[in-house]
């Protein structure tokens, strides 16, 4: 089997596939491309497109075509474009899978076939991020990607099928180079009393960890950038290892610290860039342990992200409107990443909860991390994972936990929120607060000799407080919004409820309201039509400001004509 073989079966496979399952752009394309390259060098391969004669089903031809273009991919020297090939035949192949079950028997068997090459990443010139046999991908909440021995990443950040590669960059004449303009790529070094900081700010991806953790040694908008002498010693090297980008190091009596290994992973971050941790080869060169890599295109140092991100107002999709608190708090890294601080940045120091922690699991940081995403409404880690409600009252048990110990932990939990960057809006605040004020008061009671917490318990669920959710309110610091122009019927014309009165209500209004009804809905303004024109009249709704006496009259109009849809 050779590239050009591969070309031409996919080829004619295309024309079988029903629409909107085109390999026109992903397999196609970039297979085209090898053969070129492949016809440029004197390669016994390249020539005349070889006569291929095809049997069975499309799905089954798709998912030999994927085994295929694999077989030839896990040979030496596959070149970029049957990279990129593979990742896509893999994928939909997978896809076309009748089941989960033989999904997975699928990328099992594909695995096997490639099972002989390192995990790594490489960068397709102009191209995407090809990243072979990653087991761990996980999207900013930490929730897992489903992974394929071979990946194409999206490097460009058009794709629309993100993170995966959909062939934009080709679309759109994506071009990877570097900007001769860059912030340098020179570690500078800070010398301190009992460490040196190291900072590259040429591949600083600005995620800002260090500031939020340690702004007087990490200092935005201040020269020099890093001062040594600001923190205590462990506080810095533990913010320089939380580096996600490795711009930071660190030097102990003269000699480079190097960063503790953990397992080969990628997170997709929000709005950002790929986190790399676990020392994947990137090109074949695996002394990083950790990097960032441009997800939107625009970076100045690609591939390494230069914090372009930001400038250029890289969005991922909004939230869900109505989002839970974990998806709102950052998910499972942001809550890891408060759990550490509190239990390795805080606690330690502490004269009442040192000793009462001093012997705790190692993982314990990761534990509580993961009752709280599964209490703020994430996947049921605590439960499957660390034994769920049980185990969390056992731990307590029979600790006689103090109120003096309680509140020492609910106020430095809410240091470690601040130093994690979780969110300080007043809403997520009062939801956290709460939860902090709840659950402790329930770990002592729970703590105390001779208590019997209900057995069996199912994990409780934390939500908004009093509804009050991001959203619900105007911000006293927002910029004014204008009002909607609606257009207002004439006297002699019939009010309806979608030409005139939905357009009254904002997605603002109606997201305050969504806990009792939902303002865009006929049945439902019907069915509280006198409610909500008494609130009206009396100025009281919306709460950021009274409607015009014009609005409330048509509401009214609209009621007395007998609520027209
Ligand atoms: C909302 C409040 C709290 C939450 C969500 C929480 C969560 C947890 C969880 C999930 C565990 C079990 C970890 C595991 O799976 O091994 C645990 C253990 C423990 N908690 Fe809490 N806790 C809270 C409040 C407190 C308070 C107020 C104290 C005392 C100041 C406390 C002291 C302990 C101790 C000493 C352990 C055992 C640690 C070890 O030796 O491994 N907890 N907590």
């Amino acid at each position: 089997m050779s590239t050009a073989a591969l070309l031409a079966r996919a080829r004619l496979l295309d024309r079988d596939l029903a629409p909107g399952e085109p390999l026109a752009e992903t397999v196609i394309r970039p297979l085209a491309a090898a053969v070129a390259e492949a016809a440029t060098r004197p390669d016994p391969e390249a020539g005349a497109e070889p006569e291929v004669a095809e049997t069975g089903s499309p799905a089954e031809r798709l998912w030999e075509l994927a085994k295929d273009a694999t077989r030839l991919r896990a040979l030496p020297g596959a070149p970029d474009g049957l990279i990129e090939a593979t990742a896509a035949l893999q994928h939909l192949a997978c896809l076309f899978a009748e089941d989960a079950e033989s999904m997975a028997a699928r990328i099992e068997e594909l695995a096997g076939l490639q099972g002989g090459l390192e995990t790594r990443i490489d960068v397709a010139a102009d191209g995407p991020y090809l990243v072979t046999n990653a087991t761990k991908i996980t999207n900013w909440l930490g929730e897992p990607i489903q992974t394929f021995p071979q990946m194409a990443l999206c490097r460009c950040g058009a794709s629309t099928v993100k993170p995966l590669c959909d062939g934009s960059h080709a679309r759109i004449g994506f071009k990877g180079d570097k900007d001769p303009a860059r912030v340098p790529d020179r570690q500078e070094s800070y010398e301190g009393v009992q460490v040196t900081v190291l900072d590259n700010r040429g591949i600083c991806a600005h995620s800002g960890f260090c500031t939020d953790r340690l702004p007087t040694v990490f200092r935005v908008g201040e020269e020099p950038f890093v001062a040594p002498s600001g923190g205590r010693a462990d506080e810095i090297v533990r913010a320089v290892r939380a580096c996600p980008s490795g711009a930071l190091g660190q030097a102990i009596d003269g000699r480079t610290a190097p960063a503790p290994r953990r397992e080969p992973a990628i997170e997709v971050s929000k709005d950002g860039p790929y986190r790399i941790t676990g020392g994947i080869p990137l090109d074949g060169d695996a002394s990083r342990e950790h990097y960032s890599l441009c997800r939107c295109g625009q970076s100045r140092n690609k591939p390494i992200c230069s914090g372009m991100h930001y400038h250029v107002g890289f969005a991922d999709p909004p939230l869900s409107e109505d989002p839970t608190l974990f998806e709102w708090a950052g998910g499972l890294p942001a809550l890891t990443r408060m759990t550490r601080i509190f239990y390795e940045k805080y606690v330690p120091h502490d004269d009442l909860l040192g000793p009462l922690f001093a012997r705790m699991s190692p993982d314990h940081p990761q534990r509580v991390a993961a009752w709280l995403a599964e209490t703020f409404g994430g996947p049921k880690l605590y439960t499957e994972q660390y034994g769920g409600y049980d185990h969390m009252v056992a731990e307590h048990a029979g600790k006689a936990l103090t109120e003096q110990w309680r509140s020492r932990w609910a106020q430095l939990i809410s240091r470690a929120a601040d130093d994690a960057g979780l969110p300080t809006d007043p809403e997520f605040r009062a939801a956290f607060a709460a939860y902090v004020e709840w659950g402790s008061r329930i770990a002592v009671e729970n703590s105390q000799p001779g208590a019997t917490p209900p057995p069996h318990m199912p994990v409780p669920q934390w939500w908004w407080v009093c509804e009050a959710r991001p959203g619900s309110r105007v911000s006293a610091l927002a910029p004014p919004v204008e009002r909607t122009e609606v257009r207002l019927p004439a006297s002699d014309e019939p009010v309806g409820f979608a030409d005139h009165i939905k357009p009254l209500f904002r997605a603002m209004d109606r997201r305050s309201m969504s806990f009792v009804f939902d303002l865009w809905s006929h049945d439902d303004v019907v069915r509280h039509a006198d409610a909500i024109l008494a609130r009206l009249r009396k100025g009281s709704m919306p709460c950021d400001g009274a409607w015009p006496a014009e609005h409330v009259d048509l509401f009214a109009r609209w009621v007395a004509e007998g609520h027209a849809p």
